[in-house]
């Protein structure tokens, strides 16, 4: 007999889900990811439902681990919302199935895995690419992934440093308070972003916030918005100036206008550095961009 079904609410997650579990566990995923052996990983690129109505999207993200019999499917509604919009702009779902019997064995809340899983993503693509000596990070947009981005990332590197910036002051303001820690509240992205060495864009975006010339020669950014093939957060100075990391080729052929619309080749994906078949080049200014793929993880 099948198994009862347990359903996982975000409160639970947020117990059980560790940066310090969530990231080795990542890396090891994004690099079998990128082996593109379908012995190992069947993950295709998602699907998307345009929700023409509501200015959003349905994506549908399913993945199976074959060696760990892991079968999920992550379902996700992201919006593009008005300034002062009170909705929410990303909802998600993860079901996890018997893949014997296919039937769903847990259903779990999606919020907390993806402020953590892609947070936890972007702190791999710094450890592989940011500068030596980082003092100076910087995060444009001030939502949930701001905060899920500020606390991996000062939990994980020491900076000098850290600032945020909002196209709605309160919102940067509000940030600040939550983020326990000193963050400067920066009146404009330009001056958030001047001499900083790390920055992560995590906006509502769909046209440039972040202009090649103001960042500063071998900074590494982190842009996890624009998760759509015509949406923008980085303009073209700042894809043609930089070496390009992707978590997926084929994502990022599919969803990421900064990389399609700038017409640059991306050089590499994480899991080929972290498989040792591509070099990471921190010297160089450096773009990781993000889209959301890998969505796996087993609770020990
Ligand atoms: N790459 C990935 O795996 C994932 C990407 N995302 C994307 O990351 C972005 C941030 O997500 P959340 O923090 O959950 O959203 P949120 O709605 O909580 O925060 C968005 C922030 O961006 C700002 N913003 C919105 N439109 C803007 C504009 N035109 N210019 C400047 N700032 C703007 C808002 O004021 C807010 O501070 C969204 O684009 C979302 O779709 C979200 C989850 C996963
Ligand atoms: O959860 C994810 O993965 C998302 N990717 C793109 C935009 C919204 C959420």
């Amino acid at each position: 007999m099948a198994e009862q079904m347990v359903i996982i609410g975000n409160h639970e997650v947020q117990v059980l889900l560790h940066y310090k579990d969530l990231i080795p566990r990542l890396e090891v995923a994004l690099g079998k990811f990128s082996k593109r052996d379908s012995a190992e990983i069947i993950q295709p690129v998602r699907s998307t439902v345009p929700l023409q109505r509501y200015n959003g999207f349905l994506g549908l993200m399913p993945a199976y681990l074959v060696h760990e019999d892991i079968l999920c499917t992550k379902m996700v509604c992201f919006y593009k919302r008005d300034s002062g919009s009170t909705l929410p702009s990303t909802q998600s779902t993860v079901l996890l199935f018997d893949p014997e019997h296919g039937n769903v064995k847990a259903v779990m809340d999606g919020e907390v895995i993806t402020a953590k899983r892609t947070a936890a993503v972007s702190a791999i693509s710094a450890k592989l690419l940011m500068p030596a000596r980082a003092e100076v990070f910087t995060i444009l947009g001030a939502g949930q992934q701001a905060l899920s981005h500020y606390i991996v990332f000062t939990e994980t590197f020491s900076f000098k440093e850290v600032r945020v910036w909002s196209r709605r002051r309160e919102s940067s303001e509000r940030f600040a308070q939550a983020a326990h820690g000193p963050v400067r509240v920066c009146g404009s992205a330009e001056e958030a972003v001047n001499g900083a060495d790390v920055i992560v864009t995590v906006t509502g975006a769909s046209e440039p916030v972040l202009f090649g010339q103001w960042v500063k020669p071998g900074a590494h950014v982190a842009a996890v918005g624009a998760c759509r093939p015509d949406w923008r957060e980085l303009d073209d100075v700042l894809m043609r100036e930089a070496e390009v990391y992707v978590d997926s080729r084929e994502g990022a052929g599919a969803e990421a206008g900064d990389v399609i619309l700038s017409g640059v080749q991306v050089y590499a994906e994480l899991g080929e550095v972290l498989n040792g078949t591509r070099s990471a080049h921190r010297e160089k200014t450096t773009v990781f961009k993000s889209l959301g793929t890998v969505s796996y993880f087993r609770h020990q």
